[in-house]
């Protein structure tokens, strides 16, 4: 397919999202699945584009006086792509299966129209209810936080020590573009691919299969090693989900002591059972009813709760979601967070903690729900964020944004996924 095809399918399934209200992943899969012909090279620019749309749909919809699908995509290619009105009109004149070229009104629009006069909102890409939001938690940079959380993210991947080293991995994959990562030496970075490129697909390698690494944002991998976990703890990950985090801290562990992966729905935690076996672990454990979780109580010297969140700091990787999120929703996001908090302090020992974190930058479910449950629990205290960064990172500090709650990563500032980071500690 040439640009105009994919094009007109990234028009397509833009359509279907916008009409059937549905995940962008599902969209693109059906959409694949009915247009057989199309490789798995086409199915992944329609991918492109269709996020590059739903990343600057704002800015788009600006630009164009129109929210319709057709202007979303061509947003995409003329923002995101960086290509020329008349680079889009050259790719698309003669062939058969592009949508129209750009008309009259809309060349006028383009050239009559620069997103720096639009309000911030649009320029941020962010929804209206969420401005506030983001104003607290970003004060006057809230805008460039914003606009970097609409880019494309970087592939990360977290080098497993239990049964390789980062120098084997980077070695192994070297044709990617791959390399060290940031504040950590097991991370590895493959940035981000511009236009109509597409990371590899590092999941079917040898090294892979082998457990020589996990796929995993940096952020992710600093909140797991801000739990600052050590030689024979014992450690309840209550929220454990797939693993991800379980898998770091067991490598970080060295498989010793003990972890107990648990989470409120058990069909989630069903991948970690095949992650855990390929990633070589041998000091977890699956947690799954309530008697085995009662015997946990007074414990733990660390109980990891990487809570059920909005999901805020992910948007660069699903900027879908960033449309479809309701106020509703983070209610009920804030009152599970907070409940979960009550809930996981029984299981600790005398002097232990709790590594809270978020994958959201929104302040109700970060340094909000961090203090309501300081307030509530004075024999709890929060442990000097710059402190725990100096011991976990040693250097760096200046780019996260701490606060006597807690610390906050976003794409700005640490170039990671947006993650905020508690770690609370209870008396002795
Ligand atoms: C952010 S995800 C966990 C991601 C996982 N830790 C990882 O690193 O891959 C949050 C998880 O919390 C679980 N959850 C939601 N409510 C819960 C509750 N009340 N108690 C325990 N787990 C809960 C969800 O099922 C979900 O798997």
């Amino acid at each position: 397919m040439r640009l105009g095809g994919r094009l007109a399918a990234a028009i397509e399934v833009l359509s279907d999202i916008e009409s059937r209200h549905r995940p962008a992943a599902d969209a693109l899969k059906d959409w694949g699945q009915s247009h057989r012909f199309a490789g798995s090279g086409d199915r992944a620019v329609i991918g492109n584009i269709v996020y590059d749309a739903l990343r600057r749909k704002r800015s788009a919809t600006w630009i164009f006086d129109s929210s319709e699908p057709r202007a979303l995509a061509v947003g995409a290619l003329l923002l995101q792509w960086g290509m020329s009105p008349e680079a889009i009109n050259e790719a698309l004149e003669g062939d058969r299966f592009a949508p129209a070229p750009l008309s009259e009104t809309e060349l006028s629009l383009l050239s009559s129209r620069s997103l720096s006069d639009a309000p911030d909102e649009i320029r941020a890409d962010c929804p209206d209810w969420c401005v506030p939001l983001a104003q607290e938690a970003f004060g006057e940079d809230w805008v460039s936080e914003l606009q970097a959380l609409s880019g494309r993210p970087p592939l990360d991947l977290r080098a497993n020590t239990l049964l390789s080293s980062r120098e084997r991995v980077l070695e192994a994959i070297s044709s990617t573009g791959a390399a060290p990562g940031d504040y950590l030496v097991d991370a590895i970075r493959i940035p981000p691919i511009d236009g109509d490129g597409r990371h590899p697909n590092v999941q079917t390698s040898d090294e892979f299969k082998s457990g020589w690494f996990e796929v995993q944002d940096i952020g992710s991998q600093m909140a797991a090693a801000l739990a600052c976990v050590s030689h024979g703890m014992q450690v309840l990950d209550y929220c454990a989900g797939a693993g991800g985090k379980t898998l770091a801290l067991s490598a970080a562990m060295k498989n010793s002591g003990q972890i107990f992966a648990h989470d409120a729905e058990r069909q989630r935690l069903s991948p970690i059972f095949e992650r855990l076996r390929r990633a070589g672990c041998r000091n977890v454990q699956a947690v799954t009813d309530d008697e085995a979780l009662r015997a946990l109580e007074g414990q733990m010297d660390l109980v990891l709760v990487d809570a059920p969140c909005t999901g805020s700091g992910t948007w660069r990787r699903r900027p879908d979601a960033k449309w479809r999120l309701t106020e509703k929703q983070l209610d009920t996001r804030v009152s599970e967070q907070s409940s979960i908090l009550e809930t996981v302090k029984r299981f600790l020992k005398p002097g232990g903690r709790i590594a809270y974190i978020t994958c959201s930058f929104f302040p109700q479910e970060n340094a909000h729900r961090v203090a309501s449950f300081l307030e509530a629990n004075p024999d709890f205290t929060s442990m000097d964020p710059a402190t725990l960064w100096q011991q976990t990172f040693r250097e760096g500090s200046e780019r996260a944004r701490l606060s006597s709650e807690g610390m906050t990563l976003s794409p700005a500032r640490t170039g990671t996924d947006g993650f905020f980071f508690a770690a609370l500690q209870k008396r002795s």
